[in-house]
């Protein structure tokens, strides 16, 4: 065993010095060993049978450690039996043993991965000349932020409609700021129309003579939301004259519409525009029509059944308690978030994962958007569906 362990450990170290890789493998030692059975008896992460005469206990087992420059891989497999959602439950059994630094992946229902950091993902400053690199390929970029991995990037277009939340001052109103800061940068006017409320009167203003429009209250709301619902009508029928299933499919595709409300939750009594909202985020992503949601407790009211699901990707700032953290990504954790932990979230996605927003202010996102103030109002029409019909046409096989 140690002669394997050694020899694993030079294998690395060699191929290390010759710039080929960086990370070595190692059988667990003791005190990994010991640790991790501490947690999985602590947590009862076991599966237990009986036989005539005793009983078996199937703990984890560890199958490989790793080590990067400043992580340590701590890698096991499930015994057939045992449920993967009660090892993530566990999780704060790994941090009592491991400290606050941890990330828990499951690369399978079967093999997990423990990584181990020296310290937390840094706080750090919005730049686009940084995240222009990044969005090239996306159509409609959505910037998460610093994970462990890198940037944090995906495509609206692939993942359509976003919930951010997080208990009052945890950083939402920063993320959403950077969000839309970064689209109105990125995508010409003729392709992105973005429409905003505003319902706490505390932030949109920065967005006035920008964007397409910045409603205020429930009922200039209730306004447009009537005007998306006609025109994905209109956009509807057009799929179905032309045989398509996404406006993106068309030769002149309409512009995509992202319409984003800020504390949603006060919404709830209003039926008529919640069922609106609903409707958006079930047909929506093929008629091009997006929706970015924040909301400061994620409301189960609100939240609860068609809407939740359709919100496929979750951003989750601190939350005040388990209980509300499970209702916006499943788990607890983000009710570990510190509150001087400002802007760290876990990211709901295709798994979850620890990510650190952008830092932009009100000062410099101001800076930064002023060229595009002042461009006028472009309204989204779809004029009537012969013509757009004609317009729009099939795309040539
Ligand atoms: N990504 C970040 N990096 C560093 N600091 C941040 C970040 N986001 C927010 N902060 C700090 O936290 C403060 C509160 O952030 P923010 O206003 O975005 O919170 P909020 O969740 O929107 O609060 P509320 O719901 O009350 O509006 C900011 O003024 C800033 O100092």
């Amino acid at each position: 065993m140690i002669s394997t362990m050694v020899a694993l450990k030079i294998m690395g170290l060699v191929a290390s010095s010759t710039g080929i890789l960086v990370t070595y493998r190692s059988m667990p030692s003791p005190a990994i060993r010991s640790k991790m059975m501490k947690i999985f008896k602590l947590g009862d992460l076991a599966v237990k049978h009986k036989t005539k005469n005793r009983e078996i206990i199937n703990y984890p087992s560890i199958v490989d450690v790793r080590v990067k420059e400043d992580v340590k891989q701590i890698i096991f497999n499930l015994p057939d039996g045992l449920n993967p959602e009660k090892v993530v439950k566990h999780i704060w059994l790994f941090k009592q043993k491991f400290g606050e630094h941890i990330e828990l992946h499951s690369k399978s229902t079967k093999i997990f991965i423990l990584s181990i950091y020296q310290e937390s993902i840094k706080p750090f400053n919005y730049e686009y000349k940084d995240i222009e690199k990044k969005i090239k390929k996306a159509v409609l970029p959505i910037v998460v932020g610093q994970s462990r991995s890198g940037l944090e990037v995906y495509d609206m277009l692939e993942y359509p409609h976003l919930l951010i939340a997080g208990e009052t001052g945890s950083g939402k109103s920063t993320q959403v700021r950077s969000v839309l800061s970064t689209l109105i940068q990125y995508c010409d006017t003729d392709k992105l129309k973005l429409y905003l409320a505003d319902l706490k009167r505390s932030e949109f203003h920065l967005f006035r003579g920008i964007v397409n429009e910045v409603v205020y209250d429930s009922n200039a709301l209730y306004k447009v939301l009537v005007k998306l619902k006609k025109e994905m009508k209109k956009r509807g029928d057009l799929l179905n004259q032309n045989e398509v299933a996404h406006v993106s499919d068309l030769i002149n595709p309409p512009p995509y519409i992202i319409l984003c409300i800020d504390e949603v939750a006060l919404l709830k009594k209003e039926n008529e525009i919640m069922e609106i909202i609903e409707e958006i985020s079930a047909i929506g992503r093929a008629l091009g029509v997006f929706l970015i949601l924040s909301m400061q407790r994620p409301d189960s009211d609100v939240l609860d059944g068609k809407l939740k699901n359709n919100l496929t990707v979750r951003m989750a700032f601190r939350h005040s308690d388990e209980i509300n953290s499970r209702i916006t990504i499943g788990t607890g954790e983000a009710a570990y978030i510190k509150q001087s932990e400002k802007g760290l979230m876990y990211l709901k996605k295709d798994g979850l994962q620890k990510v650190q927003a952008p830092y932009l202010d009100l000062k410099d996102a101001k800076k930064l958007l002023q060229p595009f103030q002042n461009l006028k109002e472009v309204e989204v029409t779809v004029t009537n569906d012969i013509e757009q019909h004609q317009v729009f046409g099939v795309l040539e096989p």
